[in-house]
């Protein structure tokens, strides 16, 4: 797998430092909110991991599958839900975490999922931001890092279901994509 990899992006190290300082931040910005973590399978499941681990005041989680219909590689905006919530968001503060945003068009329509159901505020943290090839007004409240337009793998990102379990983020050789 590694011999695959044609680039590293982002080190294991890189990516731990940040995630302390994110969990910091969210830690203070949401010492009395009492929030309700949701993570979006399965890309952000390594992220959302090591992020709880990082905050240090009461939270809970959940989690939603959502699968955006297109090809490996691009996205084409509309989305299914494939596993809901168990937990009503009505009344609650909520920070849904990403692996990364790129058109914005899962996100969007998550955010309005949750509006619709009666959330009292939705923030959005992302480990990645892709903004070049965005087709919606979004931007996150919390970053981990911007990163240029390149297709990348690796810490929960992946190629047609592969190299997620890299533990950096990477940009893979382009004889993988055309196997
Ligand atoms: O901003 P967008 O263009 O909508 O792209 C971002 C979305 O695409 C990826 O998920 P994917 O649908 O590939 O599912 P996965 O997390 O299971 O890999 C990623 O985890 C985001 O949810
Ligand atoms: O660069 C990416 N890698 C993996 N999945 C993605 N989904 C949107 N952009 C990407």
């Amino acid at each position: 797998m590694l011999n695959e990899i044609e680039r590293v992006l982002l080190t294991e190290e890189q990516l731990q430092e940040k995630i302390l300082e994110l969990g910091h931040t969210i830690s203070e910005d949401y010492y009395d909110k009492n929030p309700l973590v949701i993570c979006v399978l399965k890309g952000a499941a390594p992220f959302m991991s090591d992020l709880i681990k990082r905050v240090s005041i009461h939270i809970e989680m959940d989690f939603m599958a959502v699968s955006s219909y297109g090809t490996s590689t691009v996205s084409s905006g509309e989305v299914r839900i494939i596993k809901d919530l168990d937990a009503s968001v009505e009344g609650r503060h909520v920070l849904i975490v990403e692996d990364i945003i790129d058109s914005g068009l899962t996100l969007n329509y998550l955010l309005d999922l949750l509006r619709r159901r009666k959330a009292e505020s939705t923030k959005i943290i992302t480990l990645l931001d892709k903004p070049h090839h965005r087709k919606v007004d979004l931007k996150p409240d919390y970053c981990g890092f911007e990163i240029p337009d390149e297709f990348v793998v690796g810490y929960g990102l992946d190629y047609a279901e592969r190299y997620r379990n890299l533990p950096f983020i990477g940009v893979l050789k382009p004889e993988v994509y055309n196997r």
